[in-house]
């Protein structure tokens, strides 16, 4: 579903990624591991395609949806509002009636405005949005953070289903989550 071959990156004079490989099929889950200011964000926007690769190839089957650290949303919709939005863009989605189905599930207020909405709340959202929208890959940024001891038993539920349906690269510090979660790690900042 996803794969980067000899991916390097440059931003002005600094190399960020230096001959990236990686090859992720469907059922799989991907960690990738590495300090501040590693690339691991930088190599989750090449694989979102929005970004492009100084040189390599960057191959993708399917839609990919990347969830950002924070989420980004527009803050004046409401969960409902959002999610009709998202639903017009996304091809192959589920409709408004699982969208409401999942607001409950994840315990999230379907007509209050996202400005209102806690970190956690955002968070649960942007992965509410992983299972409505069905992209075959799924990007996550630092996905664990800002989320209670609930929302972490449904994120990691989540990537459960995700094994199922998806490709899945995450970027995390989290190195006991990326030890439970993860078929495989990739660490980057190495030389
Ligand atoms: N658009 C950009 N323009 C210039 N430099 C950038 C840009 N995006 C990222 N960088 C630089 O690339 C390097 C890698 O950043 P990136 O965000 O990918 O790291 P990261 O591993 O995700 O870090 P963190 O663990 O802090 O989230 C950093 O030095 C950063 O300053």
């Amino acid at each position: 579903m996803l794969r980067f071959e000899d991916v390097w990156k440059r931003f002005g004079r600094d190399w960020v990624l230096k001959g990236v490989g990686l090859e992720v099929e469907r059922g799989e889950v991907v960690a990738l591991l590495g300090p501040n200011g590693s690339g691991k964000t930088t190599l989750l926007r090449l694989a979102a395609g929005l970004l492009r690769p100084t040189r390599g190839r960057v191959e993708r089957r399917g839609e990919a949806l990347l969830l950002p650290n924070p989420p980004a949303f527009h803050r004046h919709l409401t969960a409902r509002e959002h999610l009709a939005y998202d639903l017009a863009l996304f091809q192959g989605s589920g409709g408004m009636e699982e969208a409401v189905g999942l607001l409950e599930a994840f315990g999230l207020p379907p007509d209050k405005p996202l400005l209102a909405f806690s970190s956690g709340m955002r968070k649960r959202l942007a992965l509410l949005r992983l299972l409505l929208l069905r992209p075959g890959v799924w990007l996550l940024d630092e996905p664990e953070t800002a989320l209670d001891q609930e929302g972490r038993r449904l994120l990691l539920e989540l990537l459960e289903e995700g094994r199922r349906r998806a490709a899945v690269v995450l970027a995390t510090h989290d190195l006991d989550f990326a030890r439970k979660v993860a078929d495989r790690t990739l660490l980057l900042g190495q030389g």
